[in-house]
C-alpha cells in the first residue's frame, strides 16, 4: 500500500476516534446538565401546579370566612331553629358559590346540619357517612382547629374528590370563643381542573396514588404545600416526555392521590438538535483538519520521500553512479539523500576500481589483453565512420626466456616493467593505447594516426629499449632488445586480419633476426630496419 494511503487511514482514522470520543464526552457532559435543566424545570413546574391549586384552595378559604363569622349561625349553632335552615342552608344557597356540601358541626362535635347540592349534571353528594361519629372524615374535620383560620384540604367522599375548607364558627361583632365548626366542600372535579389548567397552563390529571413506588430516574426536592401536604416529584423520563407524579396528601394526612404532568422534554429535544448540529460541524472542522494534516505531511514527508525514490530508480535504471540525488535539506529525510549519495559516490568507486582491475595489467599498469580487445573494436568502427589513419604497433622482447633464467623472475618483471613506461613514453596521446597482451607481448594502437606517425612510435621504443642497455649476454645483441611489426589498417579490413597481419610482420622481425621493426603491408611485411642499421631509422 503506498505511504500516502496508509498515512491517509492513519489521520481518518485518528480523527474518527477523535470526534467519536469527542461526541461522546460532550454527549455526557452536556447531557448530563440537561437532565439537571429538565429535573429543575419538572420541580418549578409541579410547584406551579401546586400553587394554582393552593389558589383554588384560597378561594374556598375566603368563601368559608362569610360562613364562619356569620353572626346567625354563630347562634344557630347554639339554638338551632328550622326556620334559620329552612332559610339558609338549603342546596339552593349552594349551588351560586359552586359548592357541593356544607358541615355545620357543634361544639360537642356532632354534625348539626349536612347540606349537599347537586352537581350541574349529576346528582348530589352522599352525606350519610359523614353522620356516622365512626366516620374517619369527620373526625378530621372536628378535629382541633385553630380559633382563627381556615384549614383546606382534598377528600374523598363516596366515588368524588372535594376541595373542602373548615373553620371555627365566631361571631365576629362580639367577643365570644368560637362555636362548632363550618365545613365547605367544592368538587375537585373535571371543571376545577379544566380551571386550574387554564390559569396555569399547566396540563395534568389527578390520579388516584400508583401503589408502590416504583424507582424513578430523578426524585425531585420536596414541595411543601399547607393544602397538598409535603412530597417529591418522582420523575420518569421517557426519550420525549418527562412523566412528573406529586403524590398529595388528604386533609387527615393520609395518601390522597397523585397530580400527574406529562412534560415535553424540549430541552433534551433542543440539546439533541445542538449537538447533531455541533457533531455535524465538528466532522466537518475534523474532515478539513485531515485534509489539510494529509497535504502537509505529503508536501513534508510523502512527496519528498517519493521524489527521493524516483531518482534513485532512474540513477539504478541508467547504472550512471556519478549521478546525485538532490534532496538537500538537513532533516531525517535530508540525511537519507545525503547517505544515499555517500553510498552512490562508495558504489561508483567501487566500480571504477572494478573496471579498472579488469581493464590493467598489473605488473605494468598498461591495459591488458581485454581492454585492448574492447578498444580495437571501438577504434575500428571509429576509423570505418572517420576514414581517418589507424595503425597497429606489436612488440615482443627477444629472447626474454633466457633473460628471466640468467637475471632471473624479478629481473625479468622490472624489463617488462621499463618497456611499459617506454612505451607510454612513445605514445602519450588520449587516442593512444599501450597495451601488454600476455607475458612478454606487447601492443600499441594509434588512432588517427599516418604511417609516419606509427613507424616513429616504433622506431622510438626500439631504439629507446636498446639504448637502455639492458645486459642480456644470452642475447645476439649482448642487450635486452625488442621485436616489432606494424600494421597500417586497410580500408575494410576485419580486427582479426589487421592484428595478425601485425603479428605476421612481428614473426617476421623475429625471424629476420630480431631487434627490428617490420611493417605489414598489404599483406606482406616488409623490412625496414634491421640491427646495425638503426642509423638509417
Ligand atoms: N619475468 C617474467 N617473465 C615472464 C612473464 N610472462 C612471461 N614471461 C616469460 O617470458 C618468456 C617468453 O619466452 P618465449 O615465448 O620462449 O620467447 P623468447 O624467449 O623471448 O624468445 P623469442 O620471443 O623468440 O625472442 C617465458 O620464459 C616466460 O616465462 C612475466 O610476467 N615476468
Amino acid at each position: 500500500m503506498p505511504l500516502i494511503a496508509r498515512l491517509i487511514l492513519g489521520v481518518v482514522g485518528v480523527l474518527a476516534v477523535a470526534v467519536l470520543l469527542a461526541a461522546r464526552l460532550l454527549t455526557s457532559g452536556i447531557g448530563a446538565s440537561y437532565v439537571q435543566i429538565e429535573r429543575e424545570a419538572a420541580e418549578h413546574e409541579t410547584e406551579r401546579l401546586v400553587n394554582a391549586l393552593e389558589i383554588e384552595a384560597r378561594s374556598l378559604g375566603q368563601l368559608l370566612l362569610g360562613w364562619a363569622h356569620w353572626s346567625e349561625l354563630y347562634g344557630y349553632v347554639a339554638a338551632p331553629s328550622a326556620a334559620f335552615r329552612a332559610e339558609n342552608l338549603q342546596p339552593t344557597v349552594l349551588v351560586p358559590s359552586d359548592l357541593a356540601w356544607v358541615l355545620v358541626i357543634g361544639p360537642d362535635g356532632h354534625v348539626i346540619d349536612a347540606i349537599a347540592a347537586p352537581a350541574t349534571k349529576g346528582a348530589a353528594p352522599d352525606l350519610s357517612p359523614l353522620k356516622s361519629p365512626s366516620s374517619p372524615l369527620l373526625r378530621t374535620l372536628t378535629g382541633p382547629i385553630a380559633a382563627d383560620a381556615s384549614q383546606c384540604g382534598v377528600a374523598r367522599l363516596g366515588a368524588e374528590n372535594f376541595l373542602t375548607c373548615r373553620m371555627a364558627i365566631r361571631d365576629t361583632a362580639v367577643s365570644q370563643p368560637p362555636r362548632g365548626v363550618v365545613v365547605i366542600a367544592r368538587r375537585f372535579d373535571a371543571t376545577l381542573i379544566q380551571r386550574v389548567k387554564a390559569e396555569s397552563h399547566i396540563d395534568f390529571t389527578l390520579a388516584p396514588p400508583s401503589g408502590p413506588a416504583v424507582s424513578p430516574d430523578i426524585t425531585g426536592s420536596p414541595i411543601t404545600s399547607p393544602v397538598f401536604g409535603r412530597a417529591s416529584p418522582v420523575i420518569r423520563s421517557t426519550p420525549n416526555t418527562l412523566e412528573v407524579r406529586h403524590a398529595v396528601s388528604d386533609l387527615g394526612g393520609g395518601v390522597f392521590g397523585e397530580l400527574v404532568m406529562s412534560l415535553p422534554r424540549e430541552i433534551s429535544a433542543l440539546g439533541r438538535s445542538s449537538l447533531a448540529h455541533v457533531g455535524l460541524k465538528l466532522l466537518a472542522v475534523a474532515a478539513l483538519f485531515a485534509v489539510a494534516l494529509v497535504f502537509v505531511l505529503d508536501r513534508v514527508l510523502v512527496y519528498r520521500l517519493r521524489k527521493l525514490s524516483g531518482e534513485i530508480d532512474r540513477i539504478w535504471q541508467q547504472k550512471d553512479w556519478t549521478l546525485r540525488v538532490t534532496e538537500s535539506r538537513s532533516d531525517e529525510i535530508g540525511h537519507l539523500a545525503a547517505h544515499t549519495n555517500a553510498l552512490l559516490a562508495v558504489i561508483g568507486e567501487q566500480l571504477r576500481d572494478l573496471e579498472l582491475r579488469a581493464t590493467t595489467d598489473s605488473l605494468t599498469g598498461l591495459a591488458n589483453r581485454r581492454a585492448f580487445d574492447e578498444r580495437l573494436a571501438l577504434a575500428l568502427r571509429r576509423q570505418q565512420r572517420t576514414g581517418a589513419g589507424l595503425g597497429l604497433v606489436m612488440l615482443d622482447l627477444d629472447s626474454f626466456k633466457s633473460f628471466n633464467d640468467r637475471y632471473g623472475h624479478a629481473a625479468g618483471d622490472h624489463a617488462l616493467q621499463k618497456v611499459g613506461e617506454v612505451m607510454r613514453g612513445a605514445a602519450a596521446r588520449a587516442t593512444d593505447l599501450c597495451a601488454r597482451l600476455g607475458g612478454e607481448e606487447f601492443a600499441i594502437l594509434l588512432e588517427d594516426a599516418d604511417s609516419a606517425v606509427v613507424m616513429n612510435v616504433a622506431k622510438h621504443v626500439r631504439f629507446t629499449i636498446e639504448s637502455m642497455n639492458i645486459p642480456h649476454k644470452n642475447s645476439q645483441h649482448g642487450r635486452l632488445t625488442i621485436s616489432i611489426g606494424v600494421a597500417l589498417h586497410e580500408y575494410g579490413e576485419d580486427g582479426e586480419s589487421f592484428y595478425m597481419r601485425a603479428d605476421a610482420a612481428l614473426y617476421r622481425a623475429k625471424e629476420g633476426g630480431r631487434n627490428r621493426i617490420e611493417l605489414a603491408r598489404e599483406g606482406l611485411p616488409v623490412v625496414i630496419e634491421s640491427p646495425g642499421n638503426t642509423s638509417r631509422i
